[in-house]
Order: structure tokens, then sequence, then C-alpha cells
């Protein structure tokens, strides 16, 4: 019963929604949102909003419209008002389907809110998906700010995503829904060791628990400490960046210099992300450079989705500049702009993007690590002479990687090569890649047959 308690006073304390207000709980027919449901419906009267359930068939599994019956049958007998929907088969993409379907569920949360007036929405993330999250961030690495992982409350589509069970274990939740003899469904893909969330569920926090049984609480602590330092310092650079702005996109460099080197690279990141651009070492560690090169005045940095980073005199600023490959026959060089599907050879399109979660590079399908001075790519007919780099330092050459993949000859022709902007060969597309590494991707370059 702690675990009702417990909840009961996080929702007082926290004020997340009021007795008059409409809430929308996303339900899976999962253990963790049947237990969030019930611990809904069991507040007390004086606490507990008006609720409204919304359950995603994504249509993926077997069991998915099993699930759908379940929750119309349960929301009925217990007289909750249900919005439910289907994800379209026709709209599920061949690949990113996980995200895409995230996609789809949000957009339908997000609809339910405004066709109910409901300023907040629930999910049922816990503990557990809390450390999952944290360790996969570690292990991915990238920003610090990720390391916060999922956030208790954020703004969402009209108003807030709430996630009332963070505080609680998956051992907690298991336990009340027993204890309350709930009825829910087991995902069986979440017992797939191919996907990494699964691994560190499986084989990393069993381990992790048994060195500390606290450890779920110290992963708790440890956001909840870097939350507040990230609040703060976000505060601080928003105000440095008020300093050295000019106006709306236009920033001073005298002013920029005289910042601390943690202040002007905070205030350079904030800019990036103000763009909406990447924010990556190498970007930053240029920008910097440039800025601090007294001996150029006017200089400039190729970014990604065909922006550019310019230092002129005593200003800086990012613009766009898009650069449209013109009259390319198929041997020319074709130049691959950020975000933007460019024809290619032999009925394909390449398109680079920005790195995204959990792909995997394939034949398709390639992550690159590029510094700002590499772009724009370029796709190009492959010459024999053409030469990729190899992991031990040395080189070799298309024609024997062509021998080597036994191509036939006549087949050789059609082969295409990714080119730098300093014409290093980094992708002979679907055989080889060049030597690099990988820690730090920023991009992705994907190609596909044209419709
Ligand atoms: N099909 C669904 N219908 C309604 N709600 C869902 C559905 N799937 C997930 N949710 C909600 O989202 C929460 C998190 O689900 P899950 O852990 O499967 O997703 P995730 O990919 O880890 O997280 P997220 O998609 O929110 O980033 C669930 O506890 C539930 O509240």
């Amino acid at each position: 019963m702690e675990i009702t308690q417990q909840f009961n006073s996080e929702v007082m304390q926290a004020g997340w929604f009021s007795r008059q207000q409409t809430v929308i709980v996303a339900v899976s027919a999962g253990v963790d949102s049947m237990v969030l449901l019930t611990l809904m419906q069991q507040l007390p009267t004086q606490i507990r909003p008006k609720l409204v359930v919304a359950h995603v068939n994504h249509q993926l599994r077997s069991q998915s419209q099993v699930e759908a019956q379940f929750m119309s049958d349960y929301c009925q007998q217990h007289h909750l008002q249900l919005e439910k929907t289907k994800w379209p088969v026709a709209e599920q993409p061949y690949q990113g389907v996980e995200a895409a379907a995230r996609h789809f569920r949000y957009q339908f949360f997000a609809q339910c809110m405004g066709r109910h007036h409901a300023a907040v929405l629930l999910t049922a993330h816990h503990a557990d998906d809390q450390a999952e999250t944290v360790l996969m961030k570690l292990i991915r690495g990238g920003q610090l700010t990720q390391l916060q992982g999922i956030l208790p409350e954020q703004p969402f589509a009209a108003g807030k995503l709430v996630r009332p069970l963070l505080p609680f274990s998956k051992e907690q939740i298991r336990t009340y829904a027993h204890e309350q003899q709930l009825t829910w469904y087991e995902d069986a893909t979440n017992q797939n060791n191919d996907v990494l969330r699964n691994r560190i569920r499986h084989q990393v926090i069993p381990a992790l628990k048994q060195e500390n049984p606290a450890f779920l609480t110290h992963v708790k602590q440890y956001t909840a400490q870097l939350r507040a330092t990230i609040q703060l310092a976000n505060q601080r650079t928003a105000e440095l960046l008020q300093q050295v702005r000019l106006n709306d996109q236009i920033y001073s460099t005298p002013r920029w210099r005289q910042l601390t080197v943690v202040e002007r690279r905070a205030v350079l990141k904030a800019i990036f992300q103000a763009a909406q651009l990447p924010v990556t070492a190498s970007y930053l560690d240029e920008a910097t450079q440039l800025l601090n090169n007294e001996q150029k005045p006017t200089a400039r940095l190729n970014l990604a989705h065909s922006r550019v980073f310019e230092k002129a005199y005593d200003q800086f600023s990012i613009k766009s500049e898009l650069k449209v490959p013109q009259n390319h026959k198929p041997a020319d060089k074709i130049v691959v702009i950020s975000n933007q599907w460019v024809q290619l050879p032999w009925g394909l399109r390449a398109q680079l993007v920005p790195t995204q979660k959990g792909s995997r590079p394939d034949s398709w399908h390639m992550a690159l690590a590029l510094r700002p001075d590499e772009l724009p790519l370029q796709v190009r007919q492959a010459q024999p002479d053409d030469q990729i780099k190899l992991a031990g330092g040395g080189h070799k050459t298309v024609r024997r990687i062509l021998i080597d993949h036994k191509i036939p000859p006549a087949k050789r022709a059609q082969q295409l090569v990714v080119v730098s902007a300093q014409a290093e060969v980094l992708w002979l597309i679907g055989l080889q890649r060049t030597a690099r590494e990988l820690t730090e991707t920023n991009y992705e370059l994907v190609l596909k047959q044209s419709d």
C-alpha cells in the first residue's frame, strides 16, 4: 500500500492538475500504465481530476488487437472515457518504426488533449526506465543535458507531459499490480536482446542493483541534481547571450571575446541550439577558432542544413545559404545538401540528415562523423584509382575493392562514391567506408531508390 500513499502525496505536493481539470492518461495495457491508471482512479476525490484514457493500437504485434479490445472493456466497466486509434499499416515506414510509432502516438495524444481541453498528459515512465535511459546516453555519448534523462514534467502540446511514476521502481509497480490483482499485457518484444535498451534492462541494471540495491535511488538523485544545475547554467547563459547579442540574429565578436573560455563555449552552444543546428564539439571548436583568429577579420564555416557561420569584422551570425545543384549530368559531382533529397544516377536518391537515435549503418545508410569544413559532400562515379583509408592506416584502391567484392566489370561503372569537400573518399556506396573514429557521429547519409 506504500506506493498509493507516496503517489497521492507526490500528486498533492506537485500540483500538476486540479480536480476541475481533465487529464489524459496514456495507457498501453502494459503493467506500468495500468498501475498509473489505477492509482489515478484511486486518488482521493478532492484531488482526482476527470480522466480520459488514450490508447494507440500500433498494429505491430499480433496481440495489439486483443490489447485494444481489453482497453475498451476496461474503460466501459470503470466508466472511463476512452480515446483510441489505430496506426494505419500503410503509414508505417520500413526503417525507423519505433521513432515513427512514437511520433504518431504523441500526435494522437496532442489531439486528445485538444479535443478534451486537457492541459495535462500522463505517461507511466518509471525509475527503471530512467536508469536505462541514463545508461544508454552514457554509452552512446552526446550532450550533458541528455544525462538528465526523462523529465518528470515538460511542456507538451498546449499543456504539459507529466510522468508521476518516475519515483517508483518496476518492482514496486509489479508488486502493486499483483496486490491489486490487475490485468495487463506483456510486450513480448521487450525480451529481444538485440535491442540495446533490452540488454541494459536484462543484463546491466540487474548487475548494478546487485552491486548496490540503492542504484535506482542514486540515479534519481543524480538526475535531480543535474536538472537543477543545468537550469542555473541555462539562466546564466541566457544572460550572457543577451550581452553578446546585437540584434535578433547578429552577435558581437568583441563582446564574445570578453567572456571566459567556458562562457564563450556556452554562448556559442546556445546560438547553435537556437538555430536548430547539431551542437558537436567540432562545430564549437571551429567556430571558436574562427572568432578568436584576429588575423582573419572575415571568415565562414559551412554548417548543416545549408547554413553558414559567418564572421564579418566585429559581428558574427548564422545565415541560410541554399546551394541547389543545377544541370548535373549523371557522371558529374552531385552536391548533397542536408535535409534535401538529391537525385543520383541509376535511380537513386540521397539525403544528408542529422544523426538519428538508434539507427544503424547498413548498405543504404551511413553514419558519419564530419567536420564542418568537410561539407558539402559530393557523390560521383567511382574512379578505379580512388583510394579508401583502411583502419590500419593504409589505403586500398577502388579497383581492388571492386575486385575483392566480385563486382562484374560491366557493373563497375555504376559504382558511386561519396567524397568530402576535401575530396577524401568517405564511402564506396554499399561496399566500404573510410576508417574513421565514429564516437561522435553527427550525420547520416541515407540512400533510397527513386519512386
Ligand atoms: N500504445 C500505447 N498507447 C497508449 N499509451 C502508450 C502506448 N505505448 C506507450 N504508451 C505510454 O508511454 C509510456 C512509455 O511507453 P514505452 O516505455 O513503451 O515507450 P518509450 O519508447 O520507452 O517512451 P516514449 O515513447 O514515451 O519516449 C507508457 O507507460 C504509456 O504511458
